[in-house]
């Protein structure tokens, strides 16, 4: 077997024409371009109508937060606690029993497929000694022992892992931290060299060690196991793809990770302040029972659906938030130059780096552990619908209006133009969630769903147009 293993962890004729990855059927509504600073993105093939769905997909990885994986499924990531009395059903790993899975079908599906919790990937994670590792590092070893185990089922054949590898390696991956802090520096004159990135290689270099110990202990071929460089690689492209996926509000109002979710098409969507898509999932849905439940129901809730906030003309980019709406510049510019290695540039961010500091504190709420909270949901993210991104609705048409002097006109394509703090204001109260904490996106139903209204991709909570207008009326 070893010999079948390539000597690169990704496969050679992995590149990044997104195209060979495109099989969802909304592909129509969408293109990849080249986005000048930015990469490959999506782009409006025609004009979307408000709450259209945009993309559908289910994810390529799905794994665990280590510290709670306990409390949800293996391989679908369903709450136990949302299974009602179906929760006596719970199957427990075969073989640690230190998980389990929310259905027998899940853990047939499990068993059967080499990115999930199969008996390869738990005798990985069973041979890592996680011992004084943080919950975030062991939880990087739930990835690689993952991707470990897909690159060994790709090497006997196994064409689905080879595709899968193939999807992982088309992900962009930010710059090493050290580039681009390096090069942050330099614009700001300082010849500081980045510490974080010298600790950072170490922590690889020890999560490496215990993983390669693991391959050993299980019997697997050393080569099994990327390499240092891989292993950055792998992680960069996780950190800056993989959408967090939140656990169901504890009752204290807490809101913890429950799981990682990277998804090849979405992971096309770039960033942008205010974004034209809001991300919706449905991780604790309804679940196919009896005869009707196979491996592709038991997955089936898995799915990310984004869905257009307004109506987007053909041609114009499709975009997300990596986090929170209402997060203040500071943050937002921080967590784009740690987490994802880019420097928003977006009309937004030029406005108001414009402002001064007492005017942009009207939505500067980053103290609030809520928002931090819902941060960890966005993409990446460490991501996603999370409610996250579980996202979900609006007022049909267009953004709010933008230069009232033109009629009260929505705005209708790039808002760059335009762009101003009454603008900003305005997207933000229209498409922030109202639930005090919540600070989910505000989306308009996807159709036949009813007009006018909204939906928030967080809490679910939904408002009406009138509502809305209700509302600024009296914020003025
Ligand atoms: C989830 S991927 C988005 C798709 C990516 N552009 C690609 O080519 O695959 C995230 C990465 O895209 C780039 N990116 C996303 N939004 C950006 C933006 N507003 N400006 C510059 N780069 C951006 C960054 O490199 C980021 O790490």
């Amino acid at each position: 077997m070893a010999s079948a293993i390539s000597s690169s962890f990704f496969p050679r004729s992995a590149h990044l024409s997104g195209f060979e990855v495109i099989t969802n059927p909304v592909w129509a509504m969408l293109r990849i371009g080249e986005v000048p600073g930015k990469g490959r993105g999506l782009f409006a093939a025609r004009d979307i109508k408000a709450g259209e769905v945009v993309l559908r997909e289910q994810p390529l990885l799905l794994y665990p937060q280590q510290s709670t994986a306990a409390a949800f499924c293996s391989y679908c990531l369903r709450a136990f606690n949302s299974l009602g009395s179906a929760a006596e059903a719970v199957v427990p790993c075969g073989n640690c029993g230190r998980v389990g899975f929310c259905s027998a079908t899940c853990a047939a599906a499990a068993a059967a497929d080499p990115g999930s919790h199969c008996a390869a990937v738990c005798a990985l994670l069973s041979a890592c000694n996680m011992a004084g590792l943080s919950d975030e590092q062991q939880t990087a070893l739930q990835f690689l022992a993952r991707c470990c185990n897909l690159r060994l089922a790709a090497a006997t054949g196994q064409a689905a892992a080879a595709a899968r590898m193939a999807a992982l390696a088309a992900l962009a991956a930010p710059p090493p931290l050290s580039q681009h802090l390096a090069q942050q520096q330099h614009q700001q004159g300082s010849a500081v060299q980045a510490e974080s990135s010298i600790s950072s290689t170490m922590v690889v270099q020890e999560l490496l060690g215990r993983l390669r110990h693991a391959v050993a202990a299980v019997g697997a071929p050393p080569e099994a196991a990327p390499t240092l460089e891989e292993t950055l690689e792998l992680l960069r492209k996780e950190g800056a793809n993989g959408y967090g996926i939140m656990a169901p509000s504890a009752p204290d109002g807490e809101r913890r990770i429950r799981g990682t979710a990277i998804y090849s098409q979405a992971s096309l969507i770039n960033h942008e302040c205010l974004p034209s898509l809001a991300r919706f999932d449905c991780f604790d849905g309804t679940p196919v029972a009896g005869a009707g439940a196979t491996a592709a129901t038991a997955g089936a809730h898995t799915a990310v659906e984004f869905r257009a906030l307004h109506d987007v003309p053909a041609g114009e980019e499709l975009t997300q938030s990596y986090f929170p709406l209402p997060w203040p510049l500071a943050d937002r510019r921080q967590r784009c130059q740690e987490d994802y290695g880019f420097t928003c540039t977006c009309p937004r961010c030029q406005e108001e780096a414009t402002w001064s500091e007492a005017g942009s504190e009207d939505w500067e709420t980053d103290e609030d552990a809520g928002m931090e909270d819902a941060a960890a949901a966005e993409q990446a993210h460490g991501s996603g619908c999370q409610a996250p991104d579980h996202h979900h609705h609006e007022h049909p048409h267009q953004p709010p209006p933008l230069q009232q002097e033109d009629g009260g006109g929505a705005a209708e394509g790039p808002v760059a133009e335009g762009m101003d703090a009454a603008y900003i204001n305005l997207f933000l109260l229209k498409f922030v969630c109202p639930a005090e904490g919540c600070y989910g996106t505000m989306a308009p139903p996807a159709p036949p769903g009813p007009a006018d209204h909204y939906e928030c991709n967080m809490c679910g909570r939904w408002r009406t147009e009138a509502e809305f207008m209700a509302e600024l009326e009296a914020t003025h």
